[in-house]
């Protein structure tokens, strides 16, 4: 057993990840996460800010953050909902409307605190309704976005109710991305919560200013933990999970060392009752264990020497940020998830919930 290893090391040496009992890498961040509002954002902080220095916080709120103003008082919030003594930044995020003007994104860049642009198709997800219907209405957006040089995140699924549901995120790089990538070389794009082969494909070809995030939960899960032993509706997200040969396709990506690919949760809370109905919400909880998650996920693929680089290095490179200054370390240890976190009056259910996970954060 190797008793404390680094990434650095762990690759030279050739010592298998089932060796490893110890891993100590840069704090890592995560680029791609709802932390909501009010007492929803104050009972899920605390479980990223323990583990991340900075996210990616998605604005796909009711109503949209669709202004430097509305960004600018939603990152207060987050920062008063922090506990004393954690250290966790936010890095803030525009939601892109038909009449979102090329002011505002002018007016994004200069704030310094809005860090990308986020598409939505209109209905594709959880508060989409205000996305875009219709490409053409924003191509002066992108435009300024590409001149500028502020990110355009996209949730790259089409709405199309033909397209079959598990067709949905091939058709829109088809469709949108494709044309996107050629009609704006310079713009930097990332295509958030990949869950195909042909997004992994696709963005590899298409060179660095194009990249992917990839959650825990698409690394862990095939489409089968949609229907073990009956229907499991705290395994429903949006891109719905796919077949197993795409999963291994993500890990594939995540593990290769490729810049283009990292870390994204998309730790998505919602109340327990709208997750556990007739017409459940999309989104799952994450946050709790994160990086403990990936960490697994890396090991069992035996590739925990590029976990650092996934989880600490490449989103920074894309952002145009440092990286975190500070080390963390990871344990092997099984631990218990709870059946239920609380949230206010209501309860979130979080992945793994009354099951374990395998490795552990120590506090730092
Ligand atoms: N991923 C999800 O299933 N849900 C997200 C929205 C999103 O990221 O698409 C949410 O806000 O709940
Ligand atoms: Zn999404
Ligand atoms: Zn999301």
């Amino acid at each position: 057993m190797v008793p404390l290893a680094t990434c650095e090391r762990l690759g030279a040496s050739g010592v298998k990840s089932t060796e490893v009992e110890e891993i100590r890498i840069l704090r890592p961040d995560d680029w791609h996460l709802h932390l909501r509002d009010g007492a929803m954002l104050r009972s899920v902080l605390p479980d990223t800010a323990a583990r991340f220095g900075r996210a990616i916080v998605m604005p796909n709120l009711n109503p949209p953050i669709t202004t430097v103003a509305a960004a600018a008082a939603y990152r207060q919030r987050i920062l008063a909902a922090l506990p004393e003594g954690m250290r966790f930044t936010p890095l803030m995020t525009l939601y892109l409307t038909e009449a979102t003007p090329v002011a505002e994104i002018r007016a994004a860049k200069e704030s310094g605190l809005v860090h990308a642009v986020k598409y939505y198709p209109a209905g594709a997800t959880t508060n989409s309704e205000n996305g875009v219907r219709d490409l053409r209405q924003v191509l002066p957006v992108l435009a300024a976005m590409e001149e500028l040089d502020l990110p355009l995140l996209m949730h790259g699924e089409v709405t199309d109710p033909a397209v079959d549901v598990f067709d949905r995120e091939a058709v829109f790089i088809d469709r949108h991305l494709a044309p996107l990538r050629r009609d704006f070389p310079e713009l930097r794009m990332v295509l958030e919560h990949v869950t195909t082969s042909t997004a992994v494909d696709f963005v590899q070809a298409a060179g660095p200013r194009t990249a992917a995030t990839i959650t825990a939960h698409h690394l862990l899960l095939n489409r089968n933990a949609l229907f073990q032993g009956g229907i499991r509706p705290h395994h429903y997200c949006l891109p719905v999970l796919k077949r197993e040969q795409h999963r291994q396709a993500l890990i594939a990506a995540a593990t290769s060392g490729s810049p283009q690919f990292f870390l994204g949760t998309d730790s998505a809370p919602h109340p327990r009752s709208a997750k556990e109905s007739s017409c459940g919400c999309a989104g799952i909880y994450t946050a709790h264990a994160a990086i403990e998650l990936y960490a697994e996920a890396f090991a069992q693929a035996n590739a925990l020497d590029r976990l650092e680089d996934f989880a600490s290095r490449h989103g920074p490179a894309f952002y145009g940020l440092p990286c975190n200054p500070e080390q963390v370390t990871l344990r092997r240890e099984t631990w218990p998830v709870p059946e239920r976190l609380g949230c206010g009056d209501e309860t979130v259910v979080p992945l793994r919930a009354g099951e374990q996970v395998f490795w552990r954060l120590l506090p730092f």
